[in-house]
């Protein structure tokens, strides 16, 4: 015990009531500061020297002390105080803590529950799910979707298992939930829960990568807002909005791109790019074409990836649309043979015997394509154009469609020159072929020496030792007919053709043609995905929606699967047969899409052209109106018999009411000199098709100045057909409202026509342009303005409010009263 303690024991500390002043004065108190950093005014008794004056010891007693007891006492004074006052502090800490664990506590219990009733929406969405495999539209920019503290939270597995008794949890699905990893790594975006992966999948219908550190885009995200809006989640859409850092897509440029078209791509309002910009110093609107370093920029600025791709690519990725699920397809039948072998007669009575069309009692229309129902319920599809342009169309276009061939052949006539040209057609192809030897129920049939005949051409029949399937049939007594279908359907079955119905729309424009009251109208063959009302499309060079669909019975339907022909109304033009038709997800995509493939027809073919049409459009209006021709006469030269039928196939569907196209010769072989003297004085336009032009045949041309186009693709040429048919057109003439005025007041002037004195009652009047002059309702003149004054000068126009002085063109006869309406007249050039 110290020598302090020892004393206290001894002495009381003289702090008893007479010993205390009643109030310390500042003198008597000191300051104390604690380990906490407080401070505090401590009363206490101080003797201020033992050589003092005596006086200031008055009072308590405490002069009894010497210095140094009263220094002891002081001492043990504030150290009583000190040890008070942490106690207090200690206790208050302890309380706080406590309150603070039971506040954690509390919370936890709240998280677990929010967690736990999340599971089900995510147990319930993976359920739904589990029947639809994993979309992998490339048609849509890839999305990756961000998840912060998904992965971190957990709910004990008894927990889950308590509160989800109808779910089971194991502990293996807790093992295998996701630790977490470094942001941005493969890993990290791997080991993201599937079930979240799956859920943003459903609700962006489009694949995602989940990570779990980005930026928290979802305020500008807009179709995650819809999404989740029309979900009816939007309330939870604010909660999630902490947890979820969403969105960085990965956008992909192919070229300039408009405003709106850039902000569609990755999801915000064009208003939110035009801003961006603008901050950026570059003032556009939302129309504005970007180039790629911009755009770029833009969606580096707005938290995504782009990344450059050629169309080439997206195309051939777009068409080759992949799915995990596969079924089976219908086969396509191209039927072919030489003439009069009764190719059309075998797909009428194929048709007639289809139990489709029995069953549903349909009215059946010829669209190009024809689907028969077996009662198994297994279907085949025909193209409904016989003969051999359907399919040389067809493959010149790149499309390859059929999958059989069925080779028709008379047994009364044996093989000809067009069954040898169509085995050609079936191996350049390497489609197989169904030999179907017609005309059975002819007593000339000898089904034997046609089977021996093909043997010479390499077509080897079954019966002859070979692996080519072939059906003795009678399109007149329908003989056999359901054994040519089941032939056709065991050779589909070696092929094994697949399908993915739950992809985007392929197909091929079988036909097309201008519908009275549809407008234009083409049958698509669709080939893989479903195609359904209101999906967005591009064919050729045509982008569209489709806005009704026909199927072979003239039946609406909603949706059309592979291997089914409709005829889809929602084209602005014509689409030309062999067109590839892909659905896509975006607007903006196909007005992309067509641009490019614009671009690319147009490089293409000046790369080779030897056209000689006047450069300016007008120029070639002016040509037309020189020669005065509202027909447009061609003399065609081509490279075979094939593409000529091509040309005058889709040159066949071009009609309008105030021009016509005629064609005057159609030649296989180079252009000579008859033909250009023919185009000479027939007023006519050479079409050259994947052929030359022979010497002095191209001195003729330069001298007579007559128009060549040379193409080697038909949908070019029969654009640019159409192209010059509509300068043939007359332009449509638009008035556009500038203002009106009243005459208040005729001036006539001697030796020269009337004024009106007008005052401009609305918009202006324009020196030269057009006025109609209305007397009471009474349309008295339209003519043009010749002059305009106002006070004593000449004016280009006179706007509202103000008076004026007009000679017209061609009028004077004024008064005053008579009404004045101008317009601006503008000259719109048609299309066909
Ligand atoms: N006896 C008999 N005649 C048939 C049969 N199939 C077709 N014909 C007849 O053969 C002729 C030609 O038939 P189509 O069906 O027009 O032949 P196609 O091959 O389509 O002829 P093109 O269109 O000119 O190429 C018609 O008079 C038919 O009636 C058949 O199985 N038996």
């Amino acid at each position: 015990m110290t020598e302090e303690r020892k004393d206290k024991k001894r002495k009381p500390l003289g702090l008893s009531v007479e010993q205390t002043p009643s109030r310390p004065t500042e003198k008597e108190s000191v300051k104390q500061t604690f380990v906490q950093g407080k401070t505090k005014r401590v009363a206490v008794e101080v003797r201020r020297g033992s050589r003092g004056s005596s006086d200031r010891r008055s009072g308590g007693g405490f002069e009894k002390f010497t210095d140094e007891e009263q220094l002891r006492r002081i001492r043990a004074v504030q150290q009583a105080l000190q040890e008070k006052e942490e106690a207090e502090l200690l206790k208050i800490a302890r309380e706080k803590a406590d309150q603070e664990r039971k506040a954690l506590e509390a919370l936890q219990e709240e998280q677990a529950k929010k967690e736990a009733s999340q599971e089900i929406v995510d147990t319930l969405s993976v359920k739904k799910e589990t029947k639809n495999v994993v979309k992998e539209d490339q048609g849509v920019p890839l999305v990756k979707e961000v998840s912060l503290e998904e992965n971190s939270k957990k709910v004990p597995v008894e927990e889950k298992k308590r509160k989800f008794s109808n779910e089971r949890v194991s502990d293996r699905d807790d093992a295998n939930k996701p630790k977490r990893t470094k942001p941005g790594t493969e890993e990290s975006a791997r080991t993201v829960p599937k079930r979240a992966k799956q859920k943003y999948e459903k609700i962006l219908g489009s694949p995602v990568i989940l990570e779990d550190d980005l930026v928290n885009t979802l305020e500008d995200d807009v179709s995650f807002k819809k999404s989740m809006l029309r979900k009816g989640k939007s309330g939870k859409l604010k909660k999630e909005k902490k947890n979820i850092l969403v969105i960085s897509r990965s956008v992909e440029l192919t070229g300039p791109i408009s405003v709106q078209d850039l902000s569609e791509k990755i999801a915000v309002k064009s208003q939110k790019v035009v801003q961006l910009l603008e901050s950026l110093g570059k003032s556009v609107t939302a129309y504005s074409i970007l180039d790629v370093e911009t755009s770029e920029l833009i969606i580096t600025e707005m938290g995504h990836k782009s990344q450059r791709v050629g169309l080439e690519d997206l195309e051939a990725r777009w068409w080759g649309v992949k799915s995990k699920t596969y079924e089976d397809r219908p086969p396509v039948v191209t039927i072919m043979g030489h003439v009069d072998h009764g190719k059309t007669s075998l797909l009428d009575a194929l048709r007639e015997t289809s139990v489709a069309s029995g069953e549903k009692g349909g009215i059946t229309q010829h669209i190009g394509a024809y689907q028969t129902r077996l009662k198994s319920g297994k279907q085949v599809t025909f193209i409904d154009t016989p003969g051999h342009e359907a399919f040389i169309r067809m493959r010149e276009r790149g499309s390859a469609v059929t999958d059989i061939i069925v080779l028709v052949v008379a047994a009364d006539d044996g093989v000809k020159a067009q069954t040898i040209e169509a085995i050609r057609h079936a191996k350049t192809s390497n489609v197989p072929i169904i030999v179907a030897i017609n005309k059975i129920d002819k007593t000339t049939a000898k089904p034997d020496v046609v089977r021996s005949e093909l043997l010479n051409h390499g077509v080897v029949v079954e019966k002859m030792g070979g692996e080519v399937l072939d059906v003795e049939v009678s399109a007149l007594t329908k003989k056999n007919l359901d054994a040519l279908i089941e032939t056709i359907l065991l050779q589909a079955e070696m092929m094994e053709l697949t399908c993915s119905p739950d992809t985007k729309a392929r197909g091929t424009i079988i036909e097309s043609h201008m519908r009275k009251g549809h407008g234009h109208v083409a049958t698509v063959l669709i080939q893989n995905g479903t195609l359904r009302k209101g999906d967005i499309f591009v064919a050729g060079l045509l982008s569209g929606k489709v806005r009704m669909m026909f199927d072979a019975e003239g039946h609406v339907v909603q949706k059309a699967t592979p291997g089914q022909p409709v005829e889809v109304l929602g084209f602005s033009r014509s689409p030309l047969s062999g067109d590839r038709f892909m659905s896509l997800d975006q607007e903006s995509q196909a007005r992309e899409f067509v641009e490019w493939k614009k671009s690319q027809a147009l490089s293409d073919d000046s790369s080779e052209v030897t056209s000689n049409l006047p450069e300016n459009s007008s120029d070639l209006a002016q040509y037309f109106k020189s020669q005065n021709v509202k027909t447009l006469f061609l003399v065609i030269n081509a490279d075979v018999q094939g593409s000529l039928e091509g040309l005058a196939y889709e040159l066949e569907k071009i009609h309008h009411g105030e021009v016509a196209l005629q064609v005057i010769s159609s030649e296989v072989g180079p252009v000579s000199e008859s033909d250009v003297m023919l185009a000479k004085t027939s007023n006519a336009i050479i079409l050259m098709f994947n052929t030359y032009v022979l010497p002095d045949a191209r001195k003729l041309i330069d001298q007579e100045k007559v128009i060549l186009l040379n193409h080697q693709i038909v949908y070019r040429a029969i654009e640019e057909v159409k192209t010059l048919l509509e300068k043939l057109l007359a332009p449509e003439i638009q008035e556009h409202f500038l203002g009106k005025a009243e005459i208040i007041k005729v001036f006539h002037v001697k030796k020269s026509s009337s004024i009106a004195g007008c005052l401009v009652k609305e918009g202006a009047l324009r020196r030269g342009e057009y006025v109609k002059i209305f007397r009471d309702k009474t349309l008295l003149f339209e003519g043009e303005i010749k002059s305009l004054r106002h006070v004593k000068n000449d004016m280009k126009e006179v706007k509202f409010g103000y008076e004026c002085g007009m000679i017209l063109e061609g009028f004077d006869a004024f008064e005053v009263g008579d009404r004045i309406e101008c317009y601006e007249k503008k000259s719109i050039a048609r299309e066909l």
